[in-house]
């Protein structure tokens, strides 16, 4: 295992704000170069996780590591490439939610067992890890990262030591804690998948084959982007509380419920975070957040010459509110494509400053018009008062916001860090009050009804949590303390 030196930038880790989901994937296929293919899926999922990004490959009984800071771009080169053969493959791109942002604390996470190693990939976050490591340190066992990921892994690890064999010992790890969880687990019996019983975060798998090459394998990613990358075939996703082993050889993977689930996926995934041309509930979400924008346009709509959308993720819904209202859609907005996520940069000062760099608008398409802008989500409020000011210089003479999303009043502790609670504008702030605040001539949030209608499912299966304050995991007590809880508890 040769894990690589820090060689990428580092963000303050004194700074426990926002930052977002990761990206998990995981490959089996004896006959392909797992470690190219890794490589493509982590691309696909960069917008997940910026910070660092990690592949882990199998070969027999030996395992090798290549993880760094960065994005997946610059951790990897053929060079690095091409010293990964194997044919299983686990690969990870962090946004840090518990532990700082460091190569230690990079993802998968690699250790040794009775069995052989195991390389662990993990999205979401655990509310229960001071306890967790308390109880773990009470039984003498050792990390070297500060994050609730290795927690897990070292849980697999006591497992097997003790004797499980590798679907027991992942399912009595997992019993143990409580949070989101999607994994993506390597070892030499194969690839394995899980999911938490509530299936916070998404998780899906699907089929490689070159029937003609007669060439198979088996690909988990947390989006239907990460198969489309490399031409597999969705099959189905992870169900909460489901086990999957993908054993090599085996025509059909071994799929179990490991536990009761109830299932409350992310729907600010289904927003925001998840790329447009992934699907969820058999349909993309790019048709989704068309709809949200319909809705919204039904139910807030305005007098006005122009609709545009705040690139990139506000773009469906501008257009959804555009067909409803029958208001004109235009681009209003210009982003600079090297300039990545604004939400997700840790600290204020960087994220204003990155949401300058990256839109600027266009005075001939703005002046004199009564210009809608539909943005997907208000978290901080430094996107859309940036915006709207710069559409004013731009000489709007009205500007109007609609957003597809209900306002974000509650932080959130399963992957995704919305912030906390004093950062959030509609946390203290009444409409009316976030309307001043913004600057602009009318505010109107889609209704929490419209939202989860938009998803078409019967039984909303969804968190909703960073909306209404309904988490559906009970939060320990420490939980909401800080995302550096493990290094505090070490220098105590
Ligand atoms: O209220 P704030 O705290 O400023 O954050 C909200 C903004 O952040 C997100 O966009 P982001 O620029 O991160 O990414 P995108 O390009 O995918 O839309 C989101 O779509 C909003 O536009
Ligand atoms: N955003 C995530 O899914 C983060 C995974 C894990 N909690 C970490 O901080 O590394
Ligand atoms: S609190 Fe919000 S961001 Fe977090 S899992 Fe629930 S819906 Fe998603
Ligand atoms: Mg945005």
């Amino acid at each position: 295992m040769d894990a690589s030196p820090d060689a990428g930038p580092r963000v303050d880790p004194t700074d426990d704000h926002p930052q977002e989901a990761c990206g998990v994937y995981g490959v089996l296929a004896p006959d392909l170069d797992v470690a190219n293919l890794t490589y493509f899926g982590l691309y696909a999922l960069q917008h997940r996780g910026q910070e660092s990004a990690g592949i882990a490959v199998f070969q027999g009984e030996q395992v090798r590591l290549h993880k760094e800071m960065g994005l997946v771009s610059q951790v990897f080169d053929h060079g690095i490439l091409a010293r990964l053969p194997g044919s299983l493959a686990i690969g990870h791109t962090r946004y840090s939610t518990t532990g700082s942002s460091q190569v230690c604390n990079a993802q998968p996470v690699v250790l040794m067992t009775r069995l052989g190693p195991m390389a662990m990939a993990h999205n979401g976050n655990l509310v229960n890890t001071t306890a967790l490591s308390r109880a773990m340190v009470e039984r003498g066992m050792e990390s070297v990262s500060s994050t609730d990921s290795e927690l897990i892994a070292l849980l697999i690890q006591e497992a097997v030591n003790s004797g499980a064999d590798w679907c027991e010992a992942l399912i009595r790890a997992a019993s143990c804690c409580r949070g989101a969880y999607s994994l993506s687990i390597g070892t030499p019996a194969g690839l394995f998948a899980l999911r938490d019983p509530h299936g916070i975060r998404p998780l899906v798998f699907g089929r490689l084959a070159d029937m003609e090459q007669e060439q198979d394998g088996w690909i988990v990613s947390s989006e239907t982007c990460g198969l489309d990358i490399v031409g597999a075939r969705f099959h189905d996703a992870v169900a909460p509380g489901e086990l999957i082993w993908f054993r090599p050889g085996a025509t059909e993977p071994d799929r179990r419920r490991w536990c009761k689930a109830t299932p409350r996926l992310c729907v600010f995934e289904m927003i925001y975070f998840a790329r447009p041309d992934s699907n969820f509930f058999d349909e993309s979400l790019y048709s989704y957040r068309r709809r949200l924008g319909k809705l919204l346009a039904e139910e807030s709509p305005v007098e006005a010459d122009l609709v545009i959308g705040v690139p990139d993720s506000g773009i469906p819904a501008a257009i959804g509110f555009s067909d409803s209202s029958g208001v004109p859609y235009a681009e209003g907005l210009v982003k600079n494509r090297y300039v990545g996520r604004t939400f997700i940069q840790p600290g204020q000062g960087v994220r204003e400053a990155g949401i300058r760099l990256k839109l600027n608008p266009l005075p001939d398409v703005l002046a004199n018009r009564r210009i809608v802008v539909v943005d997907d989500s208000i978290v901080r409020g430094s996107t859309s008062r940036k915006i709207v000011k710069a559409l004013r210089e731009a000489g709007a003479c009205q500007v109007h916001m609609r957003i597809s999303s209900p306002p974000v009043t509650h932080p959130c502790y399963y992957g995704i860090d919305t912030d906390t609670q004093d950062q959030l504008v509609a946390a203290s702030l009444s409409l009316e009050e976030i309307r001043q605040h913004l600057g602009v001539d009318s505010l109107a949030y889609l209704s929490r009804e419209g939202m989860l209608r938009a998803t078409r499912q019967q039984e909303h299966p969804f968190c909703t949590a960073c909306f209404d304050g309904q988490y559906p995991i009970p939060l320990d007590e420490e939980t909401g303390a800080s995302k550096l809880m493990l290094e505090s508890m070490e220098s105590d």
